[in-house]
Protein backbone atom coordinates (compact mmCIF):
# COMPACT_ATOMS: atom_id res chain seq x y z
CA UNK A 1 0.00 0.00 0.00
CA UNK A 2 1.23 3.70 -1.17
CA UNK A 3 2.58 5.20 2.19
CA UNK A 4 1.05 8.82 2.75
CA UNK A 5 2.76 11.65 3.43
CA UNK A 6 1.89 14.74 5.17
CA UNK A 7 3.40 18.20 5.56
CA UNK A 8 2.51 19.79 7.94
CA UNK A 9 2.19 23.25 9.26
CA UNK A 10 2.13 25.04 5.84
CA UNK A 11 1.79 29.21 5.63
CA UNK A 12 2.89 29.96 2.34
CA UNK A 13 2.56 29.15 -1.27
CA UNK A 14 6.35 28.09 -2.16
CA UNK A 15 5.89 25.49 0.57
CA UNK A 16 2.98 24.09 -0.33
CA UNK A 17 4.31 23.92 -3.98
CA UNK A 18 6.82 22.09 -3.02
CA UNK A 19 4.74 19.50 -0.54
CA UNK A 20 2.74 19.26 -3.91
CA UNK A 21 5.08 18.61 -6.05
CA UNK A 22 7.10 16.25 -3.76
CA UNK A 23 3.70 14.16 -3.65
CA UNK A 24 2.33 15.15 -0.27
CA UNK A 25 -0.73 12.92 -0.13
CA UNK A 26 -1.50 15.38 2.76
CA UNK A 27 -1.48 18.99 4.08
CA UNK A 28 -1.51 20.31 7.04
CA UNK A 29 -2.25 23.74 8.95
CA UNK A 30 -2.20 24.29 12.45
CA UNK A 31 -4.86 26.45 14.09
CA UNK A 32 -3.24 26.96 17.71
CA UNK A 33 -2.53 30.69 18.79
CA UNK A 34 0.66 29.76 20.26
CA UNK A 35 2.35 27.64 17.23
CA UNK A 36 4.64 29.45 14.78
CA UNK A 37 2.82 27.95 12.39
CA UNK A 38 -0.77 28.84 13.37
CA UNK A 39 -2.32 30.22 10.49
CA UNK A 40 -5.74 32.02 9.56
CA UNK A 41 -8.30 30.10 8.53
CA UNK A 42 -9.40 32.12 5.69
CA UNK A 43 -5.55 32.36 4.91
CA UNK A 44 -5.95 28.27 4.91
CA UNK A 45 -8.76 28.68 2.82
CA UNK A 46 -6.91 30.38 0.15
CA UNK A 47 -4.31 27.58 0.35
CA UNK A 48 -6.24 24.56 0.47
CA UNK A 49 -7.59 25.80 -2.87
CA UNK A 50 -4.43 24.90 -4.55
CA UNK A 51 -4.27 21.61 -2.68
CA UNK A 52 -8.41 20.61 -3.86
CA UNK A 53 -7.85 17.46 -5.87
CA UNK A 54 -4.34 16.26 -5.46
CA UNK A 55 -3.61 16.26 -0.93
CA UNK A 56 -5.85 16.43 1.65
CA UNK A 57 -6.33 19.39 3.55
CA UNK A 58 -6.15 18.34 7.41
CA UNK A 59 -7.30 21.26 10.01
CA UNK A 60 -5.21 20.57 13.02
CA UNK A 61 -6.35 21.68 16.48
CA UNK A 62 -6.28 21.20 20.10
CA UNK A 63 -8.79 21.18 22.46
CA UNK A 64 -10.94 23.74 19.94
CA UNK A 65 -14.72 24.31 21.00
CA UNK A 66 -17.28 24.37 18.24
CA UNK A 67 -17.25 27.88 18.04
CA UNK A 68 -13.73 28.10 16.63
CA UNK A 69 -14.41 24.65 14.38
CA UNK A 70 -17.37 25.84 12.82
CA UNK A 71 -15.19 29.29 11.60
CA UNK A 72 -12.43 26.87 10.26
CA UNK A 73 -14.49 24.33 8.77
CA UNK A 74 -16.81 27.26 7.00
CA UNK A 75 -13.58 29.51 6.13
CA UNK A 76 -11.15 26.58 4.40
CA UNK A 77 -13.45 23.08 4.25
CA UNK A 78 -11.17 20.73 5.33
CA UNK A 79 -11.07 16.89 3.71
CA UNK A 80 -10.10 15.81 7.87
CA UNK A 81 -9.34 17.41 11.32
CA UNK A 82 -6.62 16.39 13.24
CA UNK A 83 -7.45 16.40 16.99
CA UNK A 84 -4.52 17.24 19.00
CA UNK A 85 -5.15 17.66 22.60
CA UNK A 86 -7.03 15.89 25.00
CA UNK A 87 -10.15 15.74 23.46
CA UNK A 88 -12.45 12.41 24.73
CA UNK A 89 -13.58 9.95 23.16
CA UNK A 90 -17.13 11.78 23.39
CA UNK A 91 -15.63 14.42 21.96
CA UNK A 92 -14.17 12.87 19.04
CA UNK A 93 -17.70 11.58 18.40
CA UNK A 94 -19.65 14.72 18.65
CA UNK A 95 -16.78 16.40 15.82
CA UNK A 96 -17.17 13.72 13.50
CA UNK A 97 -21.04 14.12 14.15
CA UNK A 98 -21.18 17.48 14.01
CA UNK A 99 -19.07 18.12 10.79
CA UNK A 100 -19.32 14.65 9.07
CA UNK A 101 -14.98 14.89 8.55
CA UNK A 102 -12.81 12.23 9.44
CA UNK A 103 -10.63 12.72 12.35
CA UNK A 104 -7.44 11.69 12.92
CA UNK A 105 -6.92 11.92 16.85
CA UNK A 106 -3.38 12.30 18.64
CA UNK A 107 -1.77 10.72 20.79
CA UNK A 108 1.60 11.27 23.11
CA UNK A 109 3.72 8.77 23.32
CA UNK A 110 6.90 7.73 25.38
CA UNK A 111 6.21 4.46 26.50
CA UNK A 112 4.34 0.84 25.70
CA UNK A 113 1.48 2.09 28.39
CA UNK A 114 0.80 5.19 26.49
CA UNK A 115 -0.56 3.32 23.81
CA UNK A 116 -2.85 1.57 25.62
CA UNK A 117 -4.95 5.02 25.27
CA UNK A 118 -6.23 4.33 22.00
CA UNK A 119 -8.20 1.43 22.63
CA UNK A 120 -11.63 3.30 23.21
CA UNK A 121 -10.91 5.24 20.75
CA UNK A 122 -10.53 2.56 17.60
CA UNK A 123 -14.41 2.58 16.83
CA UNK A 124 -14.37 6.39 16.49
CA UNK A 125 -11.21 7.93 15.14
CA UNK A 126 -10.85 7.20 11.47
CA UNK A 127 -7.09 7.40 12.04
CA UNK A 128 -4.49 7.94 14.98
CA UNK A 129 -1.45 10.10 14.72
CA UNK A 130 1.39 8.84 17.10
CA UNK A 131 3.80 12.09 17.99
CA UNK A 132 6.51 12.31 21.03
CA UNK A 133 5.42 13.66 24.43
CA UNK A 134 6.13 17.68 24.50
CA UNK A 135 9.32 18.75 26.10
CA UNK A 136 9.39 19.62 29.65
CA UNK A 137 8.31 23.96 29.16
CA UNK A 138 7.08 23.12 25.93
CA UNK A 139 3.83 24.93 25.27
CA UNK A 140 3.09 23.00 21.62
CA UNK A 141 1.56 19.76 21.77
CA UNK A 142 2.90 18.97 18.86
CA UNK A 143 5.78 20.33 16.29
CA UNK A 144 8.18 19.92 18.83
CA UNK A 145 10.77 17.98 16.40
CA UNK A 146 11.22 15.86 18.91
CA UNK A 147 10.56 11.59 18.43
CA UNK A 148 9.99 8.74 20.42
CA UNK A 149 10.97 5.09 20.64
CA UNK A 150 9.50 4.16 17.11
CA UNK A 151 9.93 0.23 18.71
CA UNK A 152 7.21 0.81 20.46
CA UNK A 153 5.09 0.88 17.55
CA UNK A 154 5.95 -2.40 15.76
CA UNK A 155 2.84 -4.88 17.07
CA UNK A 156 0.62 -2.27 15.61
CA UNK A 157 1.57 -3.10 11.89
CA UNK A 158 -2.10 -4.06 10.34
CA UNK A 159 -4.11 -3.52 13.72
CA UNK A 160 -4.70 0.15 13.29
CA UNK A 161 -4.54 2.87 10.66
CA UNK A 162 -1.73 5.54 12.04
CA UNK A 163 0.37 8.32 10.76
CA UNK A 164 3.97 8.36 12.84
CA UNK A 165 4.73 11.52 13.38
CA UNK A 166 7.59 13.47 15.93
CA UNK A 167 11.08 14.70 15.34
CA UNK A 168 11.39 13.09 11.38
CA UNK A 169 13.38 14.60 9.10
CA UNK A 170 15.57 13.69 6.28
CA UNK A 171 18.24 11.94 8.19
CA UNK A 172 16.11 9.52 10.02
CA UNK A 173 12.97 8.64 8.05
CA UNK A 174 14.80 5.44 7.01
CA UNK A 175 15.20 4.17 10.06
CA UNK A 176 11.86 4.99 11.38
CA UNK A 177 10.01 3.68 7.81
CA UNK A 178 12.30 0.15 8.51
CA UNK A 179 11.38 -0.16 12.47
CA UNK A 180 7.61 0.65 12.12
CA UNK A 181 6.57 0.11 8.74
CA UNK A 182 3.55 2.87 9.11
CA UNK A 183 0.66 3.48 6.27
CA UNK A 184 1.38 7.48 6.96
CA UNK A 185 4.14 9.76 7.85
CA UNK A 186 3.28 13.26 9.40
CA UNK A 187 6.30 15.86 9.46
CA UNK A 188 6.75 19.74 10.59
CA UNK A 189 9.89 21.09 12.41
CA UNK A 190 11.87 18.50 10.22
CA UNK A 191 11.71 20.86 6.82
CA UNK A 192 11.87 24.11 8.65
CA UNK A 193 14.92 26.54 8.82
CA UNK A 194 13.42 28.12 12.01
CA UNK A 195 10.55 27.32 13.86
CA UNK A 196 7.48 27.86 11.34
CA UNK A 197 9.44 28.82 8.57
CA UNK A 198 9.10 25.80 5.67
CA UNK A 199 12.32 25.59 3.84
CA UNK A 200 11.70 24.29 0.21
CA UNK A 201 15.26 22.42 0.00
CA UNK A 202 14.31 20.79 3.29
CA UNK A 203 10.99 19.43 1.90
CA UNK A 204 12.33 18.42 -0.97
CA UNK A 205 14.97 16.32 0.61
CA UNK A 206 12.34 14.76 2.56
CA UNK A 207 10.65 13.33 -0.16
CA UNK A 208 14.10 12.29 -1.60
CA UNK A 209 14.80 10.36 1.79
CA UNK A 210 11.37 8.86 1.79
CA UNK A 211 11.82 7.86 -2.07
CA UNK A 212 15.65 6.59 -1.17
CA UNK A 213 13.90 4.04 2.18
CA UNK A 214 10.66 2.80 0.36
CA UNK A 215 12.90 2.08 -2.76
CA UNK A 216 15.16 0.06 -0.54
CA UNK A 217 12.29 -1.86 1.22
CA UNK A 218 10.43 -2.37 -1.98
CA UNK A 219 13.86 -4.10 -3.22
O1 LIG B 1 3.26 22.07 14.60
C1 LIG B 1 2.70 22.68 15.53
O2 LIG B 1 3.06 23.81 15.86
C2 LIG B 1 1.57 22.03 16.25
C3 LIG B 1 0.86 22.76 17.17
C4 LIG B 1 -0.20 22.20 17.84
C5 LIG B 1 -0.56 20.88 17.62
C6 LIG B 1 0.14 20.12 16.71
C7 LIG B 1 1.21 20.66 16.02
N1 LIG B 1 1.95 19.91 15.14
C8 LIG B 1 1.80 18.50 14.90
O3 LIG B 1 2.91 17.80 15.40
C9 LIG B 1 3.49 17.02 14.37
C10 LIG B 1 4.93 16.71 14.62
O4 LIG B 1 5.71 17.84 14.49
P1 LIG B 1 7.29 17.77 14.29
O5 LIG B 1 7.56 17.13 12.97
O6 LIG B 1 7.85 17.00 15.43
O7 LIG B 1 7.72 19.18 14.33
C11 LIG B 1 3.21 17.89 13.17
O8 LIG B 1 3.43 17.30 11.96
C12 LIG B 1 1.76 18.26 13.41
O9 LIG B 1 0.90 17.20 13.09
Amino acid sequence: MALDIKICGLKTDEALAAALAGGASHVGFIFFQKSPRNIDPIEAGRLRETARGRAKAVAVTVDADDETLDHIVASMSPDMLQLHGHETVERVAEVKARYGLPVMKAFAIREAADLDAIAPYVSVADRFLFDAKPPVGSELPGGNGVSFDWRLLAGLEGQVDYMLSGGLNAANIGEALRLTNPPGIDISSGVESAPGVKDVALIDGFFRAVRAATDNRAA
